[in-house]
Parts: C-alpha cells; structure tokens; sequence
C-alpha cells in the first residue's frame, strides 16, 4: 500500500463538519476524521487539529433567531460552545487532546509566537493531539486572525509541518463556486497561486463560518510559501480519508515551493501586519535590494503613525514600488525628525546616538521574493 509523504500535518476542521444543523455538535461527519486520527497516531504520524465550530456548536445554548448575529452573540456563542467542540473531540481518542487558543496579537509578538511553537512541539513530543481555534471570547477586530483557513496555515509554519489538510463540504477548488455554478470543474492541482486562482474563489453560505474559498488559497498561499503541501478536502465524504492514508490527493492539492522562505521571513512577510510605510530615494531602494540595513539617510517620507517594532513596507519614492517589509527600530514620530540626516548630525543636534539601522538586514523580507 502507497503510505503519505508527510510525518506531521495540519488538519483545519470548518464549522459545517462540527456543528451541521442548528443544534449544537454533531459526530455524523467527525467520525471519519477521527478514525483517520487514530490511525496517524499508530503510524507515528503526527497531528495537529485546528477546529472552527466553538460559534456553530454555542449556537445550541444561545438562541438568536436572525440571520446577521453580533459580534458579542457570536463570541458568546463560541465560548460557551469552545467545550462542547473539545468534548466532541475528545471522547473519540484514548490519547489525551490538548486546548491551544490563541489570536493574532499571540501570533505578531515574536516572544509569544515563539512560546506557543514551543508549547505545541513539547504536546507533539508527548503524543498529545493539540486541537486549536481561534480565542474568539476575547479577539478584537485589531487582534484577530479572523479564520481558521489562515490560522491554520500559521499554525502549519509554527509546528513545521510537511502537509496541510483543510477540510470543507467541498470537494476541493473549482474554477467557479459550484453552489452557483453547478456545472464547475474541480482542479485537481495547483502548481501556482497566482491572481487567477485567487479570482475563482466565492465566499461561504454558511452564516456561522467565516471563511469561504478565497480564505482557504491565502492559507495555502501562507503554507506553500514554507514549503508545506496544502490540501482542500471533502471532509464530509469517509472516502477522502481513505484516500490520505494511502498518501492520494482526494482534493485539491496546492504544490509547497521549492524554496520555501526560513521562519523568521515567512512569520515577517504572512504574520506580521504592516502600521505603516517608509519611502526611500532609489539609490536606498537597490542598497535594500543587494541586503543592506536601512538607515537614516535615504529616507525621505514617513507615512502613518507606527511605533517601536512594528511591521512597516518600504516603498521606493522614484516609481511607489512596495519594495520589502521589515521590523523597523524606531516610532514615525522620531523617524519623521531624523529622516534623511546622518547619524553623526543627529548626535549633534539631539544630543544622542540613535541605533544606526532603522531597520537591520536580518528584519527586513524583500517582497520580490515572495
Ligand atoms: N471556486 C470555488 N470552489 C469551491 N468552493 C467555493 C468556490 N467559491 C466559493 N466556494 C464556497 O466555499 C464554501 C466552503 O467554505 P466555508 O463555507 O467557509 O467552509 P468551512 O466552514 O469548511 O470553512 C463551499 O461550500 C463553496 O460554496
Ligand atoms: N473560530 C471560529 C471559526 C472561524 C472560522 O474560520 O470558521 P470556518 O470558516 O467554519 O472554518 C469558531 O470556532 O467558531
């Protein structure tokens, strides 16, 4: 029998497979999923969950009988339904699962980004199954993934997996949503995800899921950029389940690059959310390029209000080309008395010695490469 290429995988469950009907969490489609689990487990395969569902499964205890919910309702929903999802979960497996939440403000702050992927490799050390979501309870707008598509691809890149599943009530990407267009096709692979491939995604149906297709191809977008396999997959078919055990794309599979990017550039470029922009002269722009630090000197605009360590993109002046992003040491407000002035000229006139780059060579993420 052919075996998967892949030792340790990202399995995203949506809302539609935990909680199908309004009435709370469901085993009818999570069984085969399970059992797909189980036996990754024996092989020594490893899993990591992460499941949407905690809104789907609240939805039991909080009744609200409109088709927008608030966000408040919606939070409310998700924790009173976050345990109802894990006991879901848990009562199929004799090997302990572990609750993961977390937000993007975990994700973005490198110290705690580097905490959970700790966190998760010591679980995955002691053949623990952690299952993720989203803290919906507590996220806010600014602090948000927002979907498990993305926190999926994220959470893919933290334990370094070799393959991500996402697991829908589709049968994989088609050239046009299928609930629309029931005559569209299914592509089977996908070499490159370019503008075109992002034009064919629709959004969901479903009001208690966030994410529709076009979350699903910035995840594998995310993935495939580390070098991970991403699959979309019907988890509601027990067949597809066969079919990944036996190492068969049941799917869609997006292909990992070649050259994925280390992890410190994928978090910079995928995780982190730029406050603001630096412009530069052009000569600065091709010093950036050949992967020189940025300095004071060739700055000569900076555009919104950001602070120390925050993301920021650099554009080039001459022609408004994005040209990277990086991690840059100083807020807008001082950037903004010191841009375009030698170092030694700020010592004279400030009466301190500023850190010579605002952003080093090693936080800065060339966006030609990506
Ligand atoms: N090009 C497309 N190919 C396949 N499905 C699509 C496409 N565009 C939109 N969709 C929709 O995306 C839905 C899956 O996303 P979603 O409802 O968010 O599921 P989940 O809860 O699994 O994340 C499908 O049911 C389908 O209607
Ligand atoms: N974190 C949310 C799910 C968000 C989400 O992305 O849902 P889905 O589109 O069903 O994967 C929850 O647990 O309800």
């Amino acid at each position: 029998m052919k075996m998967p290429s892949w030792q340790r995988a990202v399995v995203k469950v949506g809302s539609a497979l935990i909680a199908p009907d309004d009435t709370g969490t469901s085993s009818k489609y999570l069984l085969a999923i399970a059992r797909f689990i189980i036996e990754c487990h024996e092989r020594g395969q490893e899993i990591v969950l992460v499941s949407s569902g905690s809104a789907a499964a609240g939805r039991k205890h909080i009744a609200y009988n409109s088709d927008t919910i608030p966000v408040t309702v919606k939070k409310a929903m998700a924790a009173v339904g976050q345990s109802d999802m894990m006991a879901n979960w848990s009562r199929f497996f004799d090997f302990p699962c572990a609750q993961v939440l977390m937000t993007h403000g975990d994700l973005r702050d490198r110290a705690r980004y580097v905490s959970i992927r700790n966190t998760l490799h010591t679980l995955l050390e002691h053949d623990v199954l952690p299952i993720v979501n989203e803290n919906d309870a507590l996220a806010t707008d600014e602090m948000k993934v927002g979907d498990n598509d993305n926190l999926a691809a994220m959470v893919a890149t933290l334990v370094d997996a070799d393959a991500l599943f996402i697991c829908s009530d589709i049968d994989g990407l088609f050239d046009a949503d299928p609930r629309v267009k029931p005559d569209a096709k299914k592509i089977p692979v996908v070499d490159e995800i370019t503008e075109e491939i992002f034009a064919l995604a629709g959004g969901t149906t479903n009001k208690i899921a966030t994410g529709g297709m076009r979350t699903k191809i910035e995840a594998a977008e995310k993935a495939t950029s580390h070098g991970v396999d991403t699959y979309i997959v019907n988890g509601r078919k027990g067949e597809t389940f066969e079919l990944m055990l036996q190492g068969e794309n049941p799917g869609t599979l997006f292909k990992r690059q070649q050259d994925p990017m280390s992890n410190k550039k994928h978090w910079l470029r995928h995780t982190l959310i730029s406050q603001g922009e630096i412009v530069v002269d052009s000569t600065t722009a091709d010093a950036l390029l050949d992967g020189q630090s940025l300095t004071t000197t060739g700055i000569v605009d900076v555009q919104g209000d950001f602070n120390r360590g925050d993301a920021v993109v650099i554009r080039n002046g001459e022609n408004a080309e994005a040209i990277a992003k990086g991690i840059c040491q100083y807020s807008s407000h001082e950037l903004l008395h010191i841009k375009g002035q030698e170092v030694s000229h700020i010592a004279e006139q400030y009466g301190y010695s500023p850190i010579t780059e605002v952003i080093e060579s090693n936080d800065l993420m060339i966006l030609e490469d990506v």
